[in-house]
Order: C-alpha cells, then structure tokens, then sequence
C-alpha cells in the first residue's frame, strides 16, 4: 500500500483563494481592509524568509501589511512600546510578533501584551486559556491548519485515537485541545514518554511536531493511520519534515510531505485569523469555514 500524499501546499492555496474572496466582499460590502502586522526582531535568516512570505501572501489576498523590523539589540521596552502602537492602530486586525526572540527578551511578557483580539497567533494566555475551556478564541496557525488537513480526509474526528508527538505552547498543546474538541481521544507525547512507538501504532492520527528528522518510522505507525509531520529541520540534505516519509508511506493511509505539507498551511490559517480578527473588531458575523 501507498499512502495517499496529503497536499498541504495545493490546500493552502485554495483556502488563500476562499480568503481572498471573502476579503474582497469585506471591501465592498463594510469598506473594511483586514491589516496584519509582523514583528521581526533580529536577522535570523529563516525568520526573514518566513517574514517575507508573509507579507507577500498578505498582501495577494488582498489585506494590508505592515512589517516592522527591530534590531537584535532591541530592548523589551522597544518591543512593548512598539506591541503598544500597534494596540491602539485601528488599522492594524492581527498582530504577529515572530518567535524565537533573541535572548535578552522576556518572550512571555510581549507576547501577553498583544491585545487579546489581535493575538491572531493565538499565543497569549488569554486565548490559551480560552480554546482550552471551549470559549470562542484566535486559534494557534499551525494546529488549526493540521486540524483542516485532518477533517477534509477523515471528516468527523469523533472517536479515534490521536497521538500528538510535542509538548509546545505553540503546537502541541493547542494540536491536543483542538483534536479533544473534536472529540478524539487524544495522547499528548514528549521526551519523557516511555516506548513512543507502542504509542504511536496505537494511534489513528498521528501529529508529530518535535524538531527532529525522520524521527517517526514506517514501523512506529498502524496500518492506514493519518500521520501530519510539522516539523522543519534545516539538515545537509535540505528541508526535512520530523516523519521519514519514504517509510511511513508504505504504512499509513495519508501523509503530509515536508516541505509543501503543513508549512504552507500555516502561512494561510494566519491570513484566516486576521480576516477573523478584523470580523470580530468590526461587530461581524465570523467569516466562513476559516475557524474551527
Ligand atoms: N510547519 C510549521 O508551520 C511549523 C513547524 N514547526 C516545527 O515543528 C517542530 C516542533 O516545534 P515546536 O513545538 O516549536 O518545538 P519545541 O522544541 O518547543 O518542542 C518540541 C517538543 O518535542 C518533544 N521532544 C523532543 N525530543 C523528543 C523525543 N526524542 N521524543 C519525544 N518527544 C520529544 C519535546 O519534549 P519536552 O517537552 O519533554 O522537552 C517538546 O515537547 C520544529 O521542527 C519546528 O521547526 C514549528 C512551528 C510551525
Ligand atoms: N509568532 C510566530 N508564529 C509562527 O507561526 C511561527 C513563528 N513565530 N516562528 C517560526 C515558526 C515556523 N513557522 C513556519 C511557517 C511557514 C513554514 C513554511 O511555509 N514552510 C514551507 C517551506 C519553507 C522553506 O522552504 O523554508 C513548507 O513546509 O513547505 C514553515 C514554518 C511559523 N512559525
């Protein structure tokens, strides 16, 4: 058996093109235009990539936006009078401040001092606290574009067992809420767990978002399970995804390539959420089909 190859990057650019239409009725019908911010501190140059594209795909669906580029030496009261501002820019529907910040910032304290309904990251412990507790929240990119992969192949999630492979604020955690709200029965693994393979062939959907290549092998997963790999490992021999694909797609039923899988459709849940976010500042009903 082949798996079917799970096409992150056709997906994103259908629901970039879902996202440019509604954003162009916004204009018509409210005379509204949804703006992003990106916040980018420092030169990392992957960051500058993902900055880049960004900003260019914001602006090809039709939204306005606005970089920001601080120096690595930046302090955190830069950084907060800058988040500030922006708060207060009525032009300005989502905030982005990318991560990793260098050292001397307190990453926690920035990201808690985006207005909540700006936070189109869904990063603050405001909107955490929130998609935790089943209240109407900015849901985390990446889990929310994992969870679109998820229900378009295997439709209600109800009942099946998934194991999330990471712990993070970023992505495991809020991958775990999203899939027990769908309710699946979810394990949440990380590096202390014990014989993650029996876990992982115990599983119907496996999300693996740990940062190391090929680490989930052909023999780690059951007989036709969905397996989402969002890792990015920059190795010798290029992009690398966290699932060895060659292996796993002897096994699985569906996977997500690395690049061109769920990469891709984290940069369009953003462009979701900030369309989200401008419906929500201005009083409107949620656009549709882009939340959970
Ligand atoms: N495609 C995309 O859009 C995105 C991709 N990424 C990528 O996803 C990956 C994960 O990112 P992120 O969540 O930020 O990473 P973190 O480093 O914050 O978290 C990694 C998690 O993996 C766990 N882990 C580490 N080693 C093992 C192991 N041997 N066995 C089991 N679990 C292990 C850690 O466990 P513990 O908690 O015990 O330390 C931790 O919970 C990275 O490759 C990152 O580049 C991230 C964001 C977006
Ligand atoms: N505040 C914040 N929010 C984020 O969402 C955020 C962040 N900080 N810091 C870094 C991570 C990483 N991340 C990715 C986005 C797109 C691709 C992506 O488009 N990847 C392409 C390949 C790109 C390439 O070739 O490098 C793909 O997988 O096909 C990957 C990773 C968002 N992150």
């Amino acid at each position: 058996m082949v798996a079917e190859r799970i096409d992150g990057k056709a997906f994103a650019a259908e629901l970039r093109e879902r996202i440019a239409q509604q954003v162009a009725a916004l204009k018509a019908e409210h005379d509204l235009v949804p703006g992003l911010a990106v916040v980018l501190v420092g030169d990392d140059p992957a960051s500058q990539v993902y900055v880049g594209s960004k900003g260019k795909q914001t602006v090809a669906a039709g939204m306005n936006s606005y970089e920001h580029r601080l120096p690595a030496e930046a302090t955190q009261a830069d950084l907060l009078a800058l988040i500030g501002r922006l708060n207060a820019d009525s032009a300005v529907h989502g905030i982005l401040v990318q991560l990793p910040l260098p050292d001397h910032i307190d990453e926690t304290e920035i990201i808690n001092a985006i207005a909540v309904k700006k936070d189109v990251d869904g990063f603050t412990v405001a909107n955490t606290g929130r998609l935790a507790t089943g209240q109407r929240a900015m849901v985390p990119c990446t889990p929310l574009g994992c969870l679109m992969l998820l229900r378009d192949r295997l439709g209600d999630l109800s009942g099946l067992n998934a194991v999330v492979i990471g712990r993070s604020n970023i992505v495991g955690k809020p991958m775990a809420a999203l899939l027990l709200a769908d309710n699946a029965t979810v394990t949440v693994a990380h590096s202390r767990s014990r014989d993650l393979p029996a876990i992982t062939r115990a599983a119907d959907i496996v999300v693996a978002a740990v940062g190391r290549p090929g680490m989930v092998r052909g023999d780690w997963v059951k007989p036709g399970a969905t397996v989402i790999d969002v890792g990015i490992n920059r190795t010798e021999s290029g992009l690398v995804g966290d699932v060895d694909y060659d292996s796993v797609a002897e096994v699985a039923g569906a996977v997500t390539p690395v690049p061109g899988g769920v990469g891709p459709m984290t940069i369009a849940c953003l462009l979701a959420n900030t369309l989200t976010a401008c419906c929500r500042a201005n009083g409107l009903p949620d656009p549709e089909g882009l939340t959970p």
